[in-house]
């Protein structure tokens, strides 16, 4: 059973989840419902240990606290998450993929019997296993991306959004997916703004407004319920896809909770659960086989094309950008730099605030050789 009591997050002066409480037992299937904006994506990633902000409250799960733990420790107690966009390692195989989802010590030594369970899940991947993940449907990234998640053997698995870009035929066969997943015993946190097909198949549902949770129902409730039919079902709906319904304060916020420790951050190699050396060296290899296929030649095609298409349009911008150059009047605006930033003046009242944004500042970047070998730039 996870259990989240008091969950706040806030990124610099910004409050993204206040107060947040919301418990997922075993073999259930809890959605979250909220416009773009009101923290759903925070709620998960502050569970899973993996929040740019600052996080306080507690998560507890089968009693255990995790609020002190990494992201790899909560893996380890059994919470995984699929995040929006699914973020698999499109160079590897689909095998590859799943793989790197058992590199917890509760998943190890069962490997080979969570992989076949994903592969009964999704019997699709079977004959897919040596596929470059990157070349596969969207649909398909989605199995993976949850098959993966599937391998670490959680006892909560938490979603966001995944039938984001999925065709209305992909998002009915992975919702009918995770009602497998809830059969096998496991309890699902689901982010979702497909709120019809969500609470068609969830028990319970929480709405999420401008940071806080303001209504708990079963999942029947909130389905016939006129003003969640209104906010989330379509029924003149105006507020799926649009910003929350808050105004923006212009003046610094005071925090609306104590803050607590921050939860650890993790390097790229815990994230993992391995050396990058060692993903590099299996994505080159990866990426080299598939050079040396068959159908290499057809890629080699393929990307001839696109080069003569980039160059033609890199020649039609110069000739644009010329032309532009001629049409110039001789004498120009001189422009003096001031010596500090202005404010711009805003004619309809005071100027736009200040956004913080907050980003891993670690970046390495690697270039793919003409063999398929990955070098560190
Ligand atoms: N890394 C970050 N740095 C600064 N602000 C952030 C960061 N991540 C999210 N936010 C802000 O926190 C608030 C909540 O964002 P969050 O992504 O949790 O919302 P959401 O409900 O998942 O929205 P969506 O449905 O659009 O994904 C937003 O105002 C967002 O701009």
């Amino acid at each position: 059973m996870l259990d989240v009591r008091g969950l706040s997050a806030a990124y610099g002066q910004h409050p993204a989840l206040n107060e947040v409480s919301l418990s997922v037992g075993p073999g259930e299937i809890v959605v979250i419902l909220g416009a773009n904006g009101a923290g759903k994506s925070t709620l998960l990633r502050a569970i899973a240990g993996i929040c740019e902000g600052r996080v306080s409250g507690q998560v507890m799960l089968n009693g255990a606290s995790l609020t002190a733990l990494n992201s790899d420790q909560i893996v380890e107690q059994g919470v995984a998450l699929v995040p929006e966009g699914r973020a698999i390692f499109g160079d590897l195989t689909v095998k590859e993929n799943l793989l790197l989802g058992a590199y917890s010590a509760r998943a190890r030594a069962d490997e080979g019997q969570n992989l076949e369970r994903v592969l009964n899940l999704f019997p699709k991947l079977i004959e897919r296993q040596t596929q470059i993940a990157r070349t596969m449907s969207g649909g398909e990234q989605q199995m993976v991306a949850i098959g993966r998640a599937m391998m670490s053997a959680p006892d909560i698995l938490m979603l966001d959004e995944p039938s984001l870009g999925l065709s209305p035929l992909l998002c009915r066969e992975l919702f009918q997916n995770l009602a497998v997943v809830k059969d096998l015993g496991i309890g699902v946190l689901l982010v979702e703004q497909n709120a019809k097909q969500s609470l068609a198949i969830a028990d319970r549902g929480y709405l999420l407004e401008n940071t806080r949770i303001t209504r708990e129902d079963s999942a029947a409730q909130l389905r016939s319920d006129p003003s969640v039919q209104k906010a989330f079902l379509g029924a003149n709906n105006t507020t799926r896809n649009q910003p929350p319904p808050q105004t923006i304060e212009t003046q610094p916020v005071e925090p609306r909770f104590t803050p607590g420790p921050a939860l650890p951050r993790r390097s790229a190699e815990q994230l993992i659960g391995g050396s990058i050396e060692d993903l590099i060296s299996s994505a080159s290899e990866a990426s080299t086989r598939a050079l040396t296929s068959p159908s290499s030649s057809r890629v080699k095609q393929a990307e001839k094309v696109a080069q003569s298409r980039l160059e033609s349009v890199l020649k039609d911008i110069e000739s644009a950008a010329a032309a532009a150059r001629r049409q110039r009047p001789a004498s120009r605006p001189t422009y003096v730099a001031s010596p500090s930033p202005q404010p711009v003046p805003h004619e309809d009242g005071p100027p736009p605030p200040v956004v913080e944004i907050y980003k891993r500042p670690h970046v390495e970047v690697f270039r793919r050789r003409p063999s398929g070998q990955f070098e560190r730039e």
